[in-house]
């Protein structure tokens, strides 16, 4: 029976290995991770991520071909195939600090293996790693080898929060890169028949291991690009009378560009795409090449210009000042139907209203208060370690509350910030939450889920991204 094991639990590691050891009855699938709270997670029944899905394949599994564990050592050295899917946050310190990826756990992870082997191994990069990584963990796993052969593969993941599951199970494409020599090659096919259990063949796409690292960077560069783009033009909307919905749809409709990945928003949040670009562009410096780093590195300036812009909106629309306002913050999760935070634009919104001086009301469907008041308090990149080792017990920010619904968030507030695109905001009682604001009581969509013109009919003050402006709004600066 081939064995693998996987290090690191989290939100990828945990559900690609399910869905293998769903799709794959005869490979036994151990994940493992250092974080012990994690691991009991896994073998609760709560589990760690909510992921659509995810429950129920970890049940019928569980316990059968699929273990979660933290005897991280016993199930490296019994493995055929490891994967490593271990945190890659951006490096805080040193050398390429504030772009770098951190690589101290990926090479804590390979040194382990190093240790512990007994028997051949594929290792396989499942984290998002810079280009040449897998050169380097050669040469850790290949030092002192003890005539152990290696064969590194990189097979990066293309998943996204919300509808892991789904596209788990069907993936656009698996890619795998890997040694161009009969080994590297023989590799390959090994983990190519993994897959094959469910994904059709002409979806698995090998090549060099380079270009796999690098297309999974370059994946993530061009969505994020995307989102700039249509961001950069809700401002221009803004400026001309241009709906931006309006545009998006014009521009989608070339089916060269493609409708998906176009909605304008108070910018792009989640764990990957800002540390992946950076991440990007100090790999084009370290290249040689600071114009394309230059190029890229637009795509979170202008990502960071978005957030900003809102945050300017809100103040300058409420005469100049938020300070000693309440304003209710609805969502706080990076996208909708996930409860993750990661990098979310509701972190820098809120600092940016808290900065001047506002009350925040939080409401979100899935974060809890602690998580809220964590991100409010961490510093910028701290999130991505493993858990137990982060800051612990941040202290409270004193100016925010989180409430448990829409209403009580929304009750005594002067303005309403939507962060979040949660289905519920859609069908709130807007005139209810009107009844118990202060006047002129203000809505300031960032994810267009309100019908801007019914809310401007019950009395409020909307601005939504990328639309034509609220008489109230027009003379106002879009950027202080
Ligand atoms: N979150 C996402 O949607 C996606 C993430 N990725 C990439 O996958 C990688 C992992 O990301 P996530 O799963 O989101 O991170 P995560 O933080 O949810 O999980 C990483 C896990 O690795 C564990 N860990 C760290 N060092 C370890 C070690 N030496 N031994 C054992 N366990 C260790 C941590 O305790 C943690 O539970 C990152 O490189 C990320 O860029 C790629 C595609 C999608
Ligand atoms: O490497 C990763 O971590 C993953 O990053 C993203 O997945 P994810 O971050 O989970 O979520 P997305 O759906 O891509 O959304 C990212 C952010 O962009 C925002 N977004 C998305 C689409 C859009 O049109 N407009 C927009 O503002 C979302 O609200 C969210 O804040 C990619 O979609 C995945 O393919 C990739 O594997």
């Amino acid at each position: 029976m081939v064995k693998i094991c996987c290090i690191g639990a989290g939100y990828v590691g945990g559900p690609t290995m399910a869905v293998i050891a769903l799709k794959c009855p005869a490979i036994e699938v151990a994940v493992v991770d250092i974080s012990a709270s994690r691991i009991a997670a896994w073998n609760s029944d709560q589990l760690p991520i909510y992921e659509a899905g995810l429950d129920e394949i970890v049940k019928q599994c569980r316990g059968k071909n699929l273990l979660f564990s933290t005897a991280v050592e016993k199930h490296v050295a019994e493995a055929d195939i490891i994967f490593v899917s271990v945190n890659t946050p951006t490096k805080t310190r040193g050398l390429g600090a504030g772009k770098a990826a951190d690589l101290t756990y990926w090479e804590s992870a390979a040194r382990m293996i190093a240790d512990v082997s007994k028997s051949n191994k594929i290792v396989v990069e499942k984290s998002t790693v810079p280009v040449k990584t897998a050169e380097a963990i050669e040469k850790i796993l290949t030092h002192n080898s003890k005539g152990i052969k290696y064969q590194i593969l990189s097979n990066p993941e293309f998943l996204a929060e919300g509808t892991a599951i789904e596209d788990l199970f069907n993936p656009d494409r698996v890619l795998i890169g890997g040694r161009e020599t009969a080994e590297g090659q023989k590799a390959i096919q090994a983990l190519k028949q993994v897959y094959a259990n469910w994904v059709p063949e002409d979806r698995i796409i090998t090549t060099n291991l380079w270009s796999a690292e690098l297309s999974k960077l370059a994946a993530n560069a061009f969505l994020a690009q995307r989102i700039s783009s249509v961001n950069a033009m809700s401002a221009l909307c803004e400026a001309t009378g241009a709906n931006i919905s309006q545009v998006a749809h014009a521009v989608g409709k070339d089916s060269r560009i493609g409708p998906k990945f176009l909605n304008a928003s108070v910018g792009f949040g989640g764990s990957c795409f800002q540390k992946d670009i950076l991440n990007l562009v100090y790999i084009c410096e370290c290249n040689g090449l600071p114009e394309v780093a230059n190029y890229w590195k637009q795509v979170i300036q202008v990502n960071d210009y978005q957030k900003n812009r809102f945050v300017n909106r809100v103040v300058s629309s409420m005469f100049n000042t938020v300070s000693g306002k309440k304003i209710a913050i609805l969502g706080f999760a990076f996208k909708k139907d996930t409860g993750d935070t990661r990098e979310t634009p509701a972190i820098d919104v809120c600092k940016g209203l808290l900065g001047d001086k506002a009350h925040l009301s939080i409401y979100d469907v899935q974060v809890t208060e602690e998580q809220i008041q964590r991100d409010l308090s961490m510093n910028k990149f701290d999130w991505d370690h493993p858990i137990h080792l982060q800051p612990a017990s941040p202290i409270g920010v004193k100016q925010v509350s989180v409430a448990w619904d829409a209403y009580e968030a929304t009750k005594g507030a002067h303005g309403i910030c939507i962060l979040t695109e949660w289905d519920e905001f859609k069908t709130l009682d807007y005139n209810k939450i009107f009844d118990h604001m202060h006047k002129p009581a203000f809505v300031f969509d960032g994810r267009n889920v309100v019908d801007a013109e019914k809310l401007r009919q019950i009395g409020f003050i909307v601005y939504s991204i990328g639309k034509p402006l609220d008489a109230w709004l027009k003379d106002m600066p879009a950027v202080t």
